[in-house]
């Protein structure tokens, strides 16, 4: 299969800093990548490797089949044929709207007759047909970003390449440029890698997401698959999957809190044990009907939900949502659907958690 992208090995190193420590990564045509990560992890460096704007120490990129970096190797940017949005829209100021636009064009050189109407086309697909003559300056930041939008995708670039495109937003803008920029990458079948440390901008834009941590990649996966079986604890802490908690396995079960559940690992692991409970797998009840026991500690009405804190026996915190709730400060039980539990040994290893026929479900304390 030939991939719109094709990374294989990349390093790169800062003096003591490993950037990227074998970036390995294939994206197809006329799909989308987010590469999400905490501050530092290397995002930013993968982004301007692909770009052509640094150099990796080792390793290769590869764009439509084409090695546009290797050893020895370094495709300028202009000849990697891409389009770039940045974060802070990186616009001329002292350009018009549609000098901005025209620019790509005017460095390939196209002739300004056969300029124009790709630049109407690109204005018109951002919505920005009637901005034309005006100075970025006199436009607001979301229309300023649409002019970066247009600027990137007037020479039909085989790859777009975003950083943050939304982060200078505010929220609701953010919102709905997120649905413009998404329809747009699939009206025109635009493949792109955007890098950013937001969840909701990944999930939002992308076809698969790319977690990396200090410059390793750790899970490439699908939004849905990345919230539902993140591969780490860290991972699930990222991207807000639920909430997790210390347990331990032992010859008695599972123990969470005061509360020991009927379950084993299949590969036999006894110890201490980190458990991600997604909020889906939580429902409230009754103080005596669930599977465990605790207080209400945080109430915050969300106007869909009420957004909890409940507080465990052994004080650790657990966050719920719930359409109906008692007072702060009541005791309340908790429903937990055991098949959505996931759960990693001491080491970060995944554990195959399974029905352990020979205990019952009993509180320990
Ligand atoms: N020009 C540079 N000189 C020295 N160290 C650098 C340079 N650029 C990046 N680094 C280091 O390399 C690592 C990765 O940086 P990078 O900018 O790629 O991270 P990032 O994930 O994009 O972070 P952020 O979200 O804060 O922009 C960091 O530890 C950073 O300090």
């Amino acid at each position: 299969m030939k991939y719109a992208l094709q990374i294989a090995g990349l390093h790169k190193r800062f003096g003591d800093t490993l950037a990227l420590g074998g970036i390995d990564l294939a994206l197809p045509r006329g799909q989308v990548l987010a590469l999400l990560g905490p501050s530092g992890c290397g995002k930013t460096t993968l982004l301007r490797c692909i770009a052509g704007l640094a150099d990796a120490d080792d390793g290769e990129i590869h764009l439509d089949g084409e090695c546009v970096a290797a050893p020895g190797r370094h495709l300028s940017p202009d000849d990697r044929r891409l389009g770039m949005v940045f974060q802070d829209y990186a616009l001329w100021p002292h350009m018009s709207v549609y000098q901005n636009v025209a620019f790509p064009l005017e460095m390939q050189g196209v002739k300004p007759n056969a300029r124009r109407p790709q630049v109407e086309w690109a204005l018109s697909v951002v919505g920005l047909a009637d901005y034309a003559e005006r100075a970025p300056g006199a436009l607001s930041g979301g229309q300023q970003q649409r002019v970066a939008l247009a600027r990137a995708i007037v020479a039909r670039p085989r790859l777009l390449l975003m950083d943050e495109p939304l982060s200078n937003l505010d929220k609701g803008l953010r919102e709905s440029l997120a649905l413009e920029i998404r329809g747009l990458i699939e009206e025109l079948s635009l493949t792109a890698v955007f890098v950013t440390h937001d969840q909701h901008e990944a999930f939002a834009l992308a076809d698969r997401v790319a977690v990396l941590q200090q410059g390793r990649l750790q899970q490439v996966d699908s939004p849905e698959a990345l919230f539902h079986t993140p591969a780490t604890p860290a991972i699930a802490d990222f991207v807000d999957a639920g909430t997790l908690l210390d347990g331990r396995l032992d010859a008695h079960g599972l123990a969470i809190a005061d509360t020991r559940l009927p379950m084993a690992a299949a590969c036999g692991y006894r110890g201490d044990v980190r458990l991600l409970l997604p909020r889906r797998a939580l429902r409230l009840c009754a103080p005596d009907d669930g599977l465990l026991r605790a207080r209400i500690t945080g109430r915050l009405f969300q106007g869909e939900h009420l957004s909890l804190q409940l507080t465990l026996a052994d004080g650790s915190a657990l966050k719920l949502h719930a359409s109906h709730a008692p007072e702060r400060g009541c005791q309340v039980g908790i429903d937990l659907d055991v098949t959505a539990l996931r759960a990693w040994d001491d080491r970060a290893h995944l554990l195959d958690l399974m029905p352990h026929a020979d205990v019952t479900a009993t509180a320990t304390g």
